[in-house]
């Protein structure tokens, strides 16, 4: 272990080796606090701290995953499988597995996604006759998932005026009835939506002294990374776990909170003294990832907010290149530029893809990037967008998966009772969903009882809805003996799935097919490595939970080599030698949603320093005049951020435009194109995790669906070269009219014209269609 501590600097060590009690690092990006988290946890079990009585909570999956590699490198054992390691959701879910019961859920609840969260809730607003224009799914679950994390019960939103007062002004006074609906309907199908995992864990804690004693027995050690993002139910869970022993290691850095959106809470760290008696503060200073330029581009930035604890990086790493800004006339070029730079440092410097990764405020923007990076032929992957496990064809098998787990999942059921077609129309499962509601009943405990009701359903529809409850059951049968793999493999056969996307014959069915095939594979590999686990038997349940849980960033078993294409949000924590910060524009960075009080603002900044400090050698940050933004070709304006940073550590690549406001003008780029089939060509996004990946077949598909919308779409040669101010046009669509301001040069030259049918609109001069009268 010795040798092992002399890999940190005096400033580590001490956290390293505090003695028992509560502990704050608080530091600045790339300091090596998640260095120092890993450290003591294999420094404690040197100590003879048994492995089982640590717990530790990170950001990702991931992390957890490769921390425990390092402190089984360390400590030499293979103790550092016992460790509870990894996400809240995921921790406190194996932990409501084993007690959830006391609160009334079976051991093998199913955990709602997102999707079926919000497929719950349109359902209920519709039962309820509500108009789904002013009870909007996604804000109504949003509203929902608010209320939980920050503990809010039905009853305690119905004791609280001031949310019934809200709900009621925002045109909304029937919140509460849809949020007890939507709790009643989860319990009653056996499941926990994400946000649940934390709120059943409080009530678990607080209702059972019993329980609670017992994992504050056993959680005799906690650590937490990336502390200044937890939420006011994390930190309730941290707090009472830790009530007795107070050995509570927290890491953290004020300056990269990002998630207040999301209910984070930053005065958790602030809060921290006050909380726990004699706290051992730490800080470190010395910064090992970046390069000197980046280091001190990335606390000019950070010195802008106003709202911050002090804090001093530094860095005795060489000095670096500058960091480069570029500007490109539109997304596409935006594109080219990025791929084209990998490319030449690739071939320059010899390195892998690994090595670059290209982070963008929101996933739309990655379309543009995926586009130029296959041009070259640069392979990739992105993170978060809708992913893998959200495509129809996989959701489709999981969900009959799911339902062999529990069979009360109504999710899952509503999904699949009649895919593949077996003739079970919507009538009988309104006829269905209304017994079970009076009965209190899971639909498909109402199927399998159905010669004891009269429910007014046909022998024919009788005997097809026997048959799937049969179908169910024998699955379930086989469960008890099969792997995770032999199960899914009967189950997508059996259940007539893939017969299905093979009958229908078109690429669009092959390739859900071929999908299914990869998702088995997936299984295959995870029973594999599940195996090898000290406590885990590679079971459906096991793969089930792993699925539900899995943050985008879980599903990269870096075993291929690719450019990474994420979030900022998703890259905290991470690092990489190159960096490109893309669309660094205002509106975009920040965000327009953000600019409306300075806390929002002091967050976007915080999310440019979270990015800027990923890179190790080099950053690029790039922005585009126009873009193409919901449909349209807008203008667009350099980001504050870029001019914020000290210009001692920037280089230009391009000359410099001032930034300066400019309202935003609708371009119409496209002339007489038809415009609704462009729409259509939205990029899918998502590539499949590893072990599942597109085949070249596909990808081929997908590269024809893309077309490059920097290749002109009308004809660009019509144009007249001599075309000024004054020139009478014709444009093919428009009509005639005059051109009264041209403004840019080359690929970027706009006209404005008048129209003589009144409009005036401004063109950009290589799509449109005109002709010079
Ligand atoms: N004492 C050290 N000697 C050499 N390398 C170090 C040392 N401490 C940390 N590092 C390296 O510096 C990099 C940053 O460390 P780490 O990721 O732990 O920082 P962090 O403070 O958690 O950053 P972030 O705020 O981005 O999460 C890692 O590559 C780590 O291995
Ligand atoms: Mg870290």
């Amino acid at each position: 272990m010795e040798k092992y501590i002399n890999e940190l600097n005096e400033a580590q060590k001490a956290p390293v080796l505090h003695k028992d009690g509560p502990l704050m690092v608080i530091a600045g990006a790339g300091s090596g606090k998640t260095r120092v988290l890993t450290y003591r946890i294999a420094y404690l079990m040197s100590l003879g701290v048994d492995s089982f009585n640590i717990l530790a909570l990170t950001f990702t999956n991931k992390a957890a995953r490769e921390m425990k590699k390092r402190i089984a490198d360390i400590v030499g054992t293979s103790e550092a499988k016992n460790l509870w390691m990894g996400t809240f959701h995921s921790v406190f879910a194996k932990l409501l597995r084993f007690d959830g019961d006391k609160l009334g859920y079976p051991a093998n609840f199913t955990i709602y996604d997102t999707q079926d969260s919000q497929r719950l809730i349109s359902a209920i607003i519709k039962e309820m006759g509500l108009d789904k224009d002013i009870y909007k799914y996604k804000q109504v679950q949003n509203r929902i998932s608010s209320y939980k994390n920050s503990l809010i019960t039905v009853k305690a939103y119905y004791n609280n005026s001031d949310l019934v007062e809200a709900d009621a002004m925002a045109k909304r006074p029937r919140m509460g009835e849809i949020y007890q609906n939507y709790v009643d309907r989860c319990f009653k199908a056996g499941a926990m939506d994400f946000d649940d995992l934390l709120l059943r864990t409080n009530e678990l804690l607080t209702r059972f002294p019993e329980v609670l004693a017992k994992y504050q027995d056993r959680f005799r050690y906690i650590l937490v990374d990336e502390y200044q993002d937890t939420n006011h139910s994390q930190y309730l869970i941290v707090k009472a776990l830790s009530d007795r022993f107070q050995n509570i290691c927290v890491v953290g850095d004020d300056a990269q909170s990002i998630y207040s959106f999301r209910g984070a809470n930053i005065s958790n760290i602030l809060n921290f003294q006050k909380d726990y008696d004699n706290v051992g503060m730490y800080r470190l200073e010395q910064n090992y990832r970046s390069t000197r330029n980046i280091v001190n581009a990335a606390n000019s930035i950070i010195a802008k907010n106003t709202n911050q604890l002090e804090k001093v990086v530094w860095t005795s790493n060489d000095e670096g290149p500058l960091i480069k800004v570029h500007r490109s006339p539109t997304d596409a070029e935006e594109g080219r530029f990025v791929s084209g730079t990998i490319f030449e440092e690739k071939m320059q410097n010899q390195m892998p893809n690994g090595n670059f990764a290209v982070l963008y405020r929101t996933n739309s923007q990655s379309r543009a990037i995926e586009d130029a990076l296959r041009k070259r032929d640069i392979p990739y992957r992105i993170y978060g967008g809708l992913s893998f496990y959200q495509r129809k064809e996989i959701k489709d098998v999981l969900s009959y998966l799911r339902l062999v787990i529990n069979p009360k999942d109504e999710e899952a059921l509503k999904r699949i009772i009649n895919f593949p077609a077996r003739g079970i129309g919507q009538s009988t499962m309104d006829k269905l969903t209304v017994a079970a509601n009076h009965y209190n009943r899971s639909i498909f405990e109402v199927m399998d009882n159905l010669d004891r009701i009269d429910l007014k359903i046909n022998s024919g529809t009788k005997r097809k809805l026997g048959d799937f409850v049969a179908m169910i059951k024998s699955f379930q049968i086989m469960n008890e003996s099969a792997d995770a793999f032999t199960l899914a493999e009967h189950v997508a056969k059996k259940s007539g799935v893939l017969l299905e996307f093979k009958k229908d014959g078109t690429p669009e069915g092959i390739g859900k097919m071929e999908n299914i095939e990869e998702l088995l594979n997936g299984i295959k590999d995870f029973v594999e490595g599940q195996k090898e686990l000290a406590d885990a038997k590679g079971d459906i349940g096991e793969f089930l939970e792993d699925v539900a849980l899995a943050t985008d960033l879980d599903k990269d078993t870096g075993d291929d080599d690719r450019v990474a294409l994420m979030t900022i949000h998703l890259a905290k924590g991470l690092e990489f030698p190159y960096v490109f910060i893309v669309g660094m524009e205002e509106d975009l960075f920040p965000s327009a949603m953000s600019m409306n009080t300075r806390s929002e603002l002091e967050e976007e900044r915080r999310l440019f320093y979270v990015a800027l400090t990923r890179a190790e050698k080099q950053a690029y940050l790039t922005y585009t005049q126009n873009r193409y933004r919901w449909g349209k070709l807008v203008d667009a304006e350099p980001s504050r951020f870029i001019e914020e940073i000290d210009e001692k550590y920037v280089e230009n690549l391009t000359p410099v435009v001032r930034s300066r406001y400019t309202p935003l003008i609708d371009v119409d780029i496209f002339g007489d194109v038809d415009k609704s089939k462009l729409r259509q060509n939205k990029p899918t996004h998502g590539t499949p995790p590893s072990g599942i990946k597109p085949n070249e077949n596909q990808l081929r598909k997908l590269r024809k669906l893309k077309p490059e919308l920097s290749t002109p779409v009308g004809n660009t040669n019509s144009v007249d070269p001599n075309l000024t101010e004054g020139s009478l046009v014709n444009h093919t669509r428009f009509g005639r009219g005059q051109v009264i301001k041209i403004e840019g040069v080359g690929n970027d030259k706009k006209a404005e014209i008048k129209f003589d049918k009144g409009d005036i609109k401004k063109l950009l001069l290589r799509f449109a269609k005109l002709e010079v009268l």
